[in-house]
Order: structure tokens, then C-alpha cells, then sequence
């Protein structure tokens, strides 16, 4: 019984540094990224849109997801950056490739962010 309690309590402990690491790297992308910065913005903006113009939640639900697309990609992308900048310095055509590829991701994501708003907002503020 006492066994059982000392390892729930570990588990928890290790869950909440995890936890404690990972919200640490959103806020190192959101502190040095400033596409991060641009994007949440973007997503505060588009997600309050959305509440005034009383969209439904399954339209929601595809911004929701565009935006969580979005910030997954670039932080990503961040951390291509960061693995590429620690293995070297110098060009190299592969550093070129992985950062080229990483950010062409986020460039993907944020098209699609942008269709999906398009779709979702629009009609509803041309009927406003
Ligand atoms: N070591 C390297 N070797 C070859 N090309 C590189 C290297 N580092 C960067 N590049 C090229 O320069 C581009 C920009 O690289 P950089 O690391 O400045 O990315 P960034 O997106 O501008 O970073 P940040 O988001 O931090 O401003 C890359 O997409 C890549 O084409």
C-alpha cells in the first residue's frame, strides 16, 4: 500500500517537470521567435473574431486546429534551427536543406490557417 502511493507520487512529480519543460519551450519560441509572436497574435485575433460572429463550434474546431498547426510547426521549426545552429556554424548545403524544409512547413501550415479563416470568417462578416 505504501509502495503503491511512493510511486504515484513519483509519476506525478516526473509528469509536472515534463510538463514544466514543455511549457518552457513555448516560451522560449514565443520569447526569440518573432513569426511565434506574429502568429498568436494573428490566432487571438481570428479566435475572437469567431466568438463575436457566433461561429459554430465544428467551424471553430478547424481553426482551433489550423492554429494549433501552425505554432506546432514553427516551434519545430525552431527546434530544427536550434539542432542545426548546435551542429555547425558554418554553410553546409544539408543546414541549408533542414532549415529550408522546416520553414517551408510552417509556410504550409500558415496557408492553410489562412484558407480555413478565409472560409470560416468571411462569409459571416460579409452577412454582418
Ligand atoms: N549553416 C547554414 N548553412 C547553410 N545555409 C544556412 C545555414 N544557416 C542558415 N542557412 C540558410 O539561411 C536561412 C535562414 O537561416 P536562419 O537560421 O537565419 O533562419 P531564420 O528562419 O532566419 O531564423 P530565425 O527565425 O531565428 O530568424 C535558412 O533557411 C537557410 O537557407
Amino acid at each position: 500500500m505504501i509502495e503503491i502511493k511512493m510511486v504515484v507520487t513519483v509519476d506525478v512529480r516526473n509528469f509536472l517537470t515534463s510538463f514544466f519543460y514543455a511549457a518552457a519551450g513555448i516560451w522560449h519560441t514565443l520569447l526569440t521567435q518573432r513569426n511565434m509572436r506574429v502568429h498568436f497574435a494573428a490566432a487571438l485575433l481570428v479566435l475572437g473574431l469567431a466568438v463575436y460572429l457566433e461561429v459554430e463550434a465544428h467551424d471553430l474546431l478547424f481553426l482551433i486546429f489550423s492554429i494549433t498547426l501552425v505554432i506546432m510547426a514553427e516551434m519545430f521549426n525552431t527546434a530544427v534551427e536550434a539542432v542545426v545552429n548546435l551542429y555547425t556554424q558554418t554553410y553546409h548545403p544539408l543546414a541549408r536543406v533542414a532549415k529550408d524544409v522546416a520553414a517551408g512547413a510552417v509556410l504550409v501550415a500558415a496557408l492553410n490557417s489562412i484558407a480555413v479563416a478565409y472560409l470560416v470568417i468571411y462569409p459571416r462578416l460579409s452577412g454582418k
